[in-house]
């Protein structure tokens, strides 16, 4: 598989029908930016070009998106990981875990330029069964514009009731 069928299936590809329709990432949502995440080595990688109605400042990202971006990129993340630390990859018939956003940390470190491809790239910190600290890194054209920090956590039984 080359890098850009590997992007074209990420975690995301694999998520349940009824798992797929998240803004962010859900295939099944048409309106939504359908990002994808997979593992490059020991980090993860999304990325993503975004077009002038996602702008902030003429020229340059609205935060919001690049917030949006980071959320998705590390829950996809911490699902890779935790499905890798019970010895499973992508494609294989394990149910791959759930998981949603406990928290978002996002530092913006210079503006971040529109229509050109964004990369974010994820370092797994901590995790248990449980809960993943996922760091990523976005780059446009090789610099670095805004930093994340992420802890997912897998979505209880009793999500939403
Ligand atoms: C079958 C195949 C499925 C496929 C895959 C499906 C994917 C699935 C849909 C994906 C779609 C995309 C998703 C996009 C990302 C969203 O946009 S998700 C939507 C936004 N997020 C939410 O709505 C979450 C709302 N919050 C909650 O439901 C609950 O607060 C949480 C996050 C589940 C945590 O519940 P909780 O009972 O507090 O958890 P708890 O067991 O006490 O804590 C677990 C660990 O997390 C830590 N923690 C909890 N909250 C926090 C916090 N705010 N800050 C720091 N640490 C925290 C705890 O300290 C604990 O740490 P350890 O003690 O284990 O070290």
């Amino acid at each position: 598989m080359n890098r850009d069928q590997a992007e074209a299936r990420g975690v995301q590809a694999y998520y349940p029908k009824d798992m797929a329709w998240c803004y962010g990432c859900g295939r099944l949502n048409e309106a939504g930016h359908h990002f994808q995440t997979n593992w490059e080595g020991e980090e993860t990688v999304t990325t993503y070009t975004p077009c002038s109605e996602h702008m902030a400042i003429p020229g340059f990202v609205y935060g919001g998106l690049i917030a949006s971006l980071l959320d998705c990129h590390s829950t996809g993340s911490a699902s890779l990981a935790l499905y890798r630390d019970q010895g499973h990859e992508l494609g294989s018939d394990a149910p791959l875990p759930r998981c949603v956003t406990a928290s978002l940390k996002v530092d913006y470190l210079k503006p971040t330029p529109l229509g050109v491809k964004l990369i974010a790239r994820g370092k797994i910190r901590d995790m248990n069964n449980k809960k993943v600290v996922v760091e990523s890194e976005l780059y446009a054209e090789g610099i670095l514009c805004a930093r994340g920090e992420v802890v997912a956590v897998s979505m209880p039984e009793n999500f939403g009731k």
